[in-house]
């Protein structure tokens, strides 16, 4: 009987199934190889449930803002809300300040929840926040003591909250019987107990869906898979086998990839991308390219392809710094990502937190801080600031108690979520105002430049500047508007203080509060950014717009493009070694990390796959030939003869 039942949900499609166990009321968990059509069947899903139930909210969660946008669009219905998980818990938790407040002192004074801590692990009184007039949520950096929570703290926060209150537990089951969360296996293990384990708490009824793939968990925190909760029975797990995306060549490649042992046939939908007809899937191409020297452009000869259809074809590289190179944004990436002064100064404010006999005043300057403290530096400290003594003197003379606040990180400067100025408002958002207002410049400038004038007049701050100056927008004017416009995108050499300045003189981009709160507040990072060339900040712009064919490998997840060029360069990250990969050997974890992001990478190719490698032992070669066939491992010395 129950064979019966079970053989009978076996033949529906993934769809059905799911459907079905919607109807029983079961959570469920869709998972599938890459380009199996997960995000169409989640929209499928919903498109069913908001049909099915008209009278009930779907709250859908992913991971990018413009996964949300597609989503959205794809759906467009009012009982339908997509946001990003941290918004979500955010937007329902917020409200509850009392709350809040007693959870933030609760996981404060708690030992062994080390990323919610004040200075030298301070504990606090239950009437420490009662002068805050609101617990905030903001991505600069934490300000505890102001009640400022950031994108980590709060997913701690809100577990926290859920677990302390059944009825907050009651008031989200009853807003939405439906959760679903794209991309689960990067999701905070945080994040999955509140939806499992936390809402049980309310006897109310509702449905967690969760779509994704294991093998695609690319982030290290997070929870990589549900098999403990399938194990207890809580999600039911339905599988998808057939690739929708990829040519045979790559799929049967990604195949010999996966360590879980699921191997992907192609469908038999003619309408899917990779098929040509009903019964013919394309074939594609995959290359294994090395060489003994660096020779990357000698292999994009080889291709053949056209980089400058950059959204069509890709060079991934391992990291940002590998693609700064590239992209030519060296000087600023070097600025947010490796100011060693900076690093030393994080060292020192651990150290405070963690020491509790270093007493430090209001008045403190960053100079004085490092006497008291009196912290040893390491080698690359100590050479970067030989090198940058100037640059030292200044830091030492600021306020420890603002310079301490200055967090310059490659995570903000390479942050591309926030494309339109609604969205540079939205909460999570890792940029800076600094880089919001060079953003805002530059649209400007590209409005202009691409004749989209209605944007243009949209963005510019010119109208506020009339009115500013008691002037209206007559003929007269709109000349003036075009004639320093017109100026303006002639960046030339100047530098960014001079774009700044020049932008805000002529009306086009106004110097904002939040610009000159940075600039006073970080002067130090001011100082050091506003020297750099405006054209490298529009090279930083172009390469975060996806208009050059460079991308990360992490950052492509999701996306598909015909000619996928993957770069097998660990770029002196420990965390990944394409040498393990191919030898199958070597730390585990880095093994496992490194498995993980060449298979996402490989199945991102539609049409044509070719990765590079520098200087392969036998060993590796003899892998490539394994998996690429003998055929498609060639030498590009071999290729230049
Ligand atoms: N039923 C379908 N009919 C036609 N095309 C489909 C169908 N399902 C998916 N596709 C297309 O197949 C491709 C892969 O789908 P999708 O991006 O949803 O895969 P995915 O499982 O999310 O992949 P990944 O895990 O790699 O991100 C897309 O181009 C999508 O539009």
């Amino acid at each position: 009987m129950v064979e019966g039942g079970l053989n009978k949900i076996e033949e529906k499609d993934e769809f059905q199934q799911i459907m079905e166990l919607i109807r029983e009321g079961n959570n469920f968990l869709l998972s599938g190889g890459a380009g199996s059509g997960k995000t169409y069947s989640l929209v499928q899903v919903i498109k069913k449930v908001i049909e099915e139930f008209p009278t009930t909210k779907v709250a859908c969660m992913t991971y990018t803002n413009s996964a949300v946008k597609e989503i959205e669009e794809r759906v467009n219905h009012q009982n339908l809300n997509v946001t990003t998980i941290h918004d979500f818990l955010w937007d329902n938790i917020k409200n509850y300040q009392n709350e809040l407040k007693k959870v933030l002192i609760e996981l404060i004074n708690e030992d062994g929840v080390d990323k919610i801590k004040l200075i030298n692990d301070q504990k606090v009184e239950p009437t420490f926040f009662d002068e805050i007039e609101e617990i905030k949520y903001s991505y600069q950096g934490v300000q505890l003591p102001q009640g400022i929570i950031s994108h980590d703290e709060l997913l701690i926060v809100a577990n926290r909250m859920f677990k302390n209150h059944k009825l907050l537990c009651d008031i989200i089951k009853d807003k939405f019987k439906f959760i679903f969360i794209d991309e689960y296996q990067d999701t905070h293990k945080e994040v999955v107990e509140i939806f499992l384990e936390h809402l049980n708490k309310s006897d109310k009824h509702n449905i967690v869906g969760f779509f994704g793939d294991a093998m695609q968990s690319i982030y290290d925190d997070r929870i990589g898979n549900l098999d403990d909760y399938l194990k207890i029975k809580v999600v039911t797990e339905v599988k998808k086998i057939q690739n929708r995306r990829n040519p045979k060549l790559v799929y049967e490649l990604a195949n010999k990839l996966r360590t879980d042992g699921i191997q992907q046939t192609h469908s038999n939908d003619e309408n899917a991308p990779n098929m040509i007809s009903k019964d013919e899937v394309k074939l594609g191409e995959i290359k294994f390219i090395y060489s003994e020297n660096e020779d990357l452009e000698k292999v994009k000869e080889y291709l053949g392809w056209d980089f400058n259809d950059f959204k069509e074809t890709k060079e991934l590289n391992l990291t940002h710094n590998l693609n700064a190179i590239k992209g030519q944004f060296t000087n600023l990436m070097s600025i947010y990502n490796n100011d060693k002064i900076l690093e030393y100064k994080n060292l020192i404010v651990s150290n405070l937190k963690s020491n509790n006999k270093i007493v430090i005043s209001e008045d403190d300057t960053f100079g004085q801080v490092i006497e008291k403290v009196n912290l040893p530096m390491s080698r690359p400290i100590k050479e970067f600031i030989e090198i940058n003594s100037i640059l030292f003197e200044e830091a030492k003379k600021y306020k420890f108690i603002l310079f301490r606040r200055i967090y310059l990180k490659s995570d903000i400067l390479t942050d591309d979520k926030k494309q339109d100025e609604e969205e540079e408002n939205k909460k999570g958002s890792k940029r800076d105002h600094l880089l919001k207002h060079l953003f805002k410049i530059q649209n400007n400038i590209k409005y202009y430049k691409d004749g989209k004038y209605l944007e243009f007049l949209k963005e510019t701050d010119y109208k506020e500047y009339l009115k500013n100056n008691k002037l209206v927008f007559n003929i007269e004017q709109k000349h003036i508007l075009k004639k320093n416009i017109h100026e303006l995108v002639n960046v030339g050499d100047k530098t960014i203080e001079d774009i700044i300045d020049e932008a805000h003189s002529k009306g086009i981009c106004l110097k904002t509060y939040n610009l000159l709160k940075f600039q006073t507040e970080k002067e130090y990072a001011y100082n050091r950014i506003k020297k750099i060339k405006f054209s490298e900040f529009q090279n930083v712009y172009n390469y975060l717009e996806g208009l050059t064919p460079y991308s990360t490998q992490h950052k492509v997840k999701g996306d598909e493009f015909n000619n996928v060029l993957v770069i097998l360069d660990n770029g002196r990250w420990p965390n990944y070694n394409f040498k393990y990969l191919f030898e199958n050997n070597g730390n585990p974890n880095v093994l496992e990390r490194t498995q993980k992001i060449f298979y996402v990478c490989c199945t991102r190719a539609k049409e044509n796959l070719a990765v590079y490698y520098q200087n392969p032992s036998s060993k590796v070669i003899n892998k490539a030939i394994e998996w690429f066939g003998k055929e498609n491992v060639i030498s590009i010395e071999d290729f230049v003869k």
